[in-house]
């Protein structure tokens, strides 16, 4: 599973090499240029001031300097290269990994509350790319870092070089028994995070009907446990942070004292110079910097295996090669289909065969399966066993790419999202002209209401279609259909919301709307059913003709 992610990031991160290198060479000339900088300070003290060389004093100022702004500059230009360039890799790696749940069925995706999925596709993700190329490109100057500083501290006294390198290991083997703390701290603070987006979501996307049923307090004691079950594992989190951050502040600051006396005492004996202690000490502070640089990216582990687990749960396990349908005829083929929702069967052995362009009623109780049927003619679900055939394509052998061409389903509770009334109505079929929506919504009688928006086709539908009554909303989706215009339309309880004379008008009209398409409807309106051409009942998981 771990492999699906290196999949998508490994040739990302190849196909962006030159944008590595670019940074690399910014980070190479910026830890030289850093490192220099109390190489002259040292010169200043020894040779300028101790020697009373107001010359060299001058130089060696403003050389520093200059050396400053220049470094300033490269640091400046490389932090907006570099945010460019990270950005980029960030989002590439979310369109993939987006793409890749368009190919999941609905029942794996129902398993997913939609804040969690969007957890994982923002927060995880962002974690991911931030430790693939912010960590790596860290490590690189931290050991770019540490190799010219201690090649600088060797030239100046090779016991103090060796003393703080025996520091370095220390810290790292008093932080490594935390790891495992931290990994299960973060697994939970990841969830609880979820849990809390998924509280706000619901409960902010229903906040009038909470209110309308008198449930504020019921909300507002909700809010109450999720927030102090959120702080919890926040406080857990942060002490262990505490230990994991401050053990090696705690050994470094031991260290520092240790080298601070020793650095002195050599000094008194004449074995280094002032100027070469001030020096030391800062290139002390320097190397501490990359040290704890390291460790934040240790940190980090714990965190990033949390995020490759939750991204890879969400990814496809296997992935089909996409087909396209071959156009022969449209004719629809069910043969031997069961299907069950874990051990729920809902149907067994069904067999079905609607021809083109026919108009069909699918009937039966609640619960009975109607809905499940048309997700498995749309392959939104897999059958169980059995066959669907479009044509002679075997929609469920194959990965059909192009299937919304051919089937597709209005939904029973009608989808809008926020954009204009164009964007909703058209998708991504971006090539119709204005006139041609207008006269669909004409059909839809939307027509009064189009004309009453102050801008026409551009006007917004706010946040799923909250200024539009359900049975207007049920409306458009009918005019995203026919301008969508698919071979086959499923219409699963399509007039439930609609006044009761314009589902008789619509009813009645299905041949002339939908002239050249097959269509398979979900109805309760039993007094509508001479219109089609047959009937099927779905029953003790059997469908019958009538
Ligand atoms: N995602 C799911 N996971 C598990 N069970 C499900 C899921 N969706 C539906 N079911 C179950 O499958 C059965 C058929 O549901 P379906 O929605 O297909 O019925 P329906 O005939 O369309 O009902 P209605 O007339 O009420 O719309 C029901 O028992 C339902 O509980």
């Amino acid at each position: 599973m771990k492999n699906q992610i290196t999949q998508i990031l490994y040739p990302l991160l190849k196909k962006n090499k030159r944008g590595f290198f670019t940074i690399f060479i910014f980070s190479i000339i910026v830890s030289l240029g850093g490192a220099f900088q109390p190489y002259i300070i040292q010169n200043i003290i020894d040779n300028a001031l101790i020697k009373q060389n107001l010359y060299l004093l001058y130089i060696l100022v403003g050389l520093s300097f200059f050396l400053a702004l220049i470094l300033i500059s490269i640091r400046s230009v490389n932090e907006i290269f570099y945010t460019n360039f990270s950005m980029n890799i960030l989002f590439t790696f979310r369109q993939k990994v987006f793409k890749k749940l368009f190919l999941h069925k609905k029942s794996f995706l129902n398993t997913f509350h939609s804040a969690d999925l969007m957890t994982r596709v923002q927060g995880d993700i962002n974690e991911l790319q931030r430790f693939f190329t912010d960590s790596f490109l860290a490590l690189f100057s931290t050991f770019l870092s540490l190799i010219i500083i201690s090649c600088i501290i060797y030239s100046y006294n090779i016991k103090l070089m060796l003393l703080i390198l025996v520091f370095l290991p220390i810290e790292f083997m008093c932080v490594k028994p935390l790891y495992k703390y931290m990994h299960n701290s973060t697994k939970d603070m990841r969830e609880k995070t979820s849990d809390t987006t998924k509280f706000f979501v619901q409960s902010l996307q229903n906040l009038t009907f909470f209110k309308t049923l008198g449930a504020q307090n019921f909300i507002l004691n909700s809010l109450d446990d999720v927030q102090e079950e959120y702080k919890k594992t926040v406080i857990k989190n942060k002490k262990l942070n505490i230990v994991f951050t401050q053990i090696p502040a705690l050994i470094s600051l031991l260290g520092k004292t240790i080298i601070l006396a020793y650095g002195g005492y050599l000094t008194i004996k004449g074995e280094l110079k002032i100027g070469e202690l001030v020096a030391f000490l800062t290139y002390f502070g320097m190397l501490l910097s990359p040290v704890h640089t390291v460790l934040g990216i240790l940190n980090n582990i714990p965190k990033v295996k949390v995020s490759l687990k939750r991204v890879s749960e969400i990814l496809p396990k296997k992935e089909e090669n996409a087909t396209s349908l071959d156009g022969q005829n449209y004719d629809l083929k069910v043969k031997k289909l069961s299907f069950s929702y874990n051990k729920n069967r809902i149907f067994e052995d069904i067999n079905l065969d609607i021809k083109e362009n026919q108009k069909i009623a699918l009937i039966g109780k609640n619960g009975k399966g109607k809905s499940t049927l048309t997700d498995l003619l749309c392959s939104i679900e897999n059958p169980t066993s059995g066959e669907i055939f479009i044509g002679s394509t075997n929609i469920v052998e194959k990965n059909i790419k192009n299937i919304a061409d051919y089937i597709v389903k209005m939904e029973q509770i009608p989808v809008m999202f926020d954009g204009t009334l164009k964007e909703n109505l058209l998708l991504s079929n971006k090539n119709i002209e204005d006139e041609k929506i207008i006269n669909v919504l004409k059909l839809v009688k939307m027509y009064d209401w189009y004309k009453s928006l102050e801008n026409g086709l551009d006007s917004r539908l706010i946040e799923a279609g909250r200024n539009l009554s359900v049975g207007q909303k049920q409306r458009l989706s009918l005019a995203r259909i026919l301008l969508l215009k698919p071979k086959i339309v499923i219409l699963d309880e399509f007039t439930s919301s609609i006044d009761k004379e314009d589902t008789k008008w619509f009813f009645e009209n299905i041949d002339k709307l939908f002239s050249d398409m097959t269509v398979i409807v979900i109805t309760h309106q039993l007094d509508m059913l001479d219109i089609f051409d047959f009937v099927y009942t779905i029953e003790d998981k059997k469908i019958k003709r009538s």
